[in-house]
């Protein structure tokens, strides 16, 4: 057995495309829904009374192309000015005997993942249908929301891709670096959340939720797909969501898997949301539509999707390292 390798940033950044990204969460999803993976409840860790938080992921994936057994460790402070709000790792070990195999950085696999899955239900929720693809607004332009800007121009055709941030100018600057860096004029920042909100065909929200929601029921559209990435919060008083309860109401709710789902998003069902279904199930064919026009993917993360993308940046990488030797 050979030593443990770490795969840090630079180098997970250098292997990752999209493509790729989208096949092995795909592969999550649908594996999910088939039972053909473990990830229990994750567990959260709260440092007294601070802001700062730590989860463990642990998970396991059975396929012969994306399969891993793993688990990510993230830890976070949302109040870093000078440092990034958050850290990620992925313990990655061999599927026979569970020895260490590499340890990899897990900001860009967060994010691309994380993009990817909004996409892949994107796909099956809303393009597949045959609805409507002009115009999409993303709420949000920290990692998450730059990755799904990327992502989301990968996948789709959108003729319009909004761009909403709680500081204007980080929804202006990246407007700005997108148009560049795809030559395009599509990114346009906006300044007013209802305004960004209405008429758009797709929505992504990934936001840190404050208490009040940025997105409201009575600006969207028929027939609107959702997708909310942020990390939503019912403590008490203390209820923190970026879609108000009448945005819940109004939709059919899917989630990535139902573990984690009756663990983190029982709040949801105080507004009277139609939890329908696992995108899995979707994917699979196993859900029939309903009576409502709008879907809401209320994502959470799975550490199967974080399983299959360390086996596929650490088979990239080992690739790689064969080739320059
Ligand atoms: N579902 C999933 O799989 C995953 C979900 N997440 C979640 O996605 C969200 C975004 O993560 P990430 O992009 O990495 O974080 P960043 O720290 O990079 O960005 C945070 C974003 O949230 C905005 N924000 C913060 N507070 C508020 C508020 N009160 N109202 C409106 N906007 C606010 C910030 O705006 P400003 O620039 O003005 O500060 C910024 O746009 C988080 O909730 C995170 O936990 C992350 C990883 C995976
Ligand atoms: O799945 C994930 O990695 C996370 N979900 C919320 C914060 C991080």
């Amino acid at each position: 057995m050979n030593a443990a390798m770490f795969i840090n940033e630079e180098e997970v950044k250098s292997v990752l495309n999209w493509d790729d990204t989208l096949e092995a969460t795909e592969t999550a999803l649908r594996a999910t829904s088939e039972r053909k993976s473990v990830q229990p409840p994750r567990v959260f860790a709260q440092i007294f009374n601070t802001p700062k938080w730590m989860i463990a992921m642990p998970g396991y994936l059975e396929d012969s192309r994306f399969g891993g057994w793993a688990c990510k460790i993230l830890s976070g402070n949302p109040q870093n000015v000078h440092s990034p709000t958050m850290s990620a790792n992925i313990v990655l070990y061999d599927e026979d005997s569970g020895v260490l195999k590499a340890v990899l950085s897990a900001i860009e696999i967060t994010s691309w993942r994380t993009a990817a899955a909004s996409a892949v239900a994107t796909k099956h929720l809303h393009v597949r249908t045959g609805k409507p693809q002009k115009i999409l607004a993303i709420f949000g332009c920290g990692d998450q929301g730059k990755a799904h800007a990327n992502c989301f121009y990968h996948c789709f055709n959108f003729e319009e891709i909004r761009l909403w941030n709680r500081t204007h100018q980080k929804a202006a600057n990246l407007a700005a670096e997108l148009n560049n860096k795809y030559h395009t004029l599509k990114f346009r920042a906006f300044e007013g959340n209802e305004s960004c909100a209405r008429d758009a065909d797709v929505i992504v929200t990934a936001t840190s939720p404050g208490p009040v929601p940025i997105v409201r029921s009575e600006w969207l559209k028929a027939g609107v797909h959702i997708n909310a990435i942020g990390v939503v919060t019912s403590k008490g008083e203390d209820k923190r969501y970026e879609l108000s309860a009448e945005t819940y109401k109004n939709a059919a709710v899917y989630v990535d898997s139902w573990e984690g789902a009756n663990k983190e998003l029982t709040g949801l069902l105080e507004f009277g949301a139609e939890m329908k279904a696992e995108i899995g199930d979707v994917i699979l064919g196993n859900v029939q539509s309903g009576n409502k026009d709008r879907s809401i993917f209320q994502s959470l993360g799975m550490a199967a999707e974080d399983c299959a993308m360390a086996r596929l940046v650490y088979d990239l990488h080992k690739r790689k390292q064969t080739k320059v030797l």
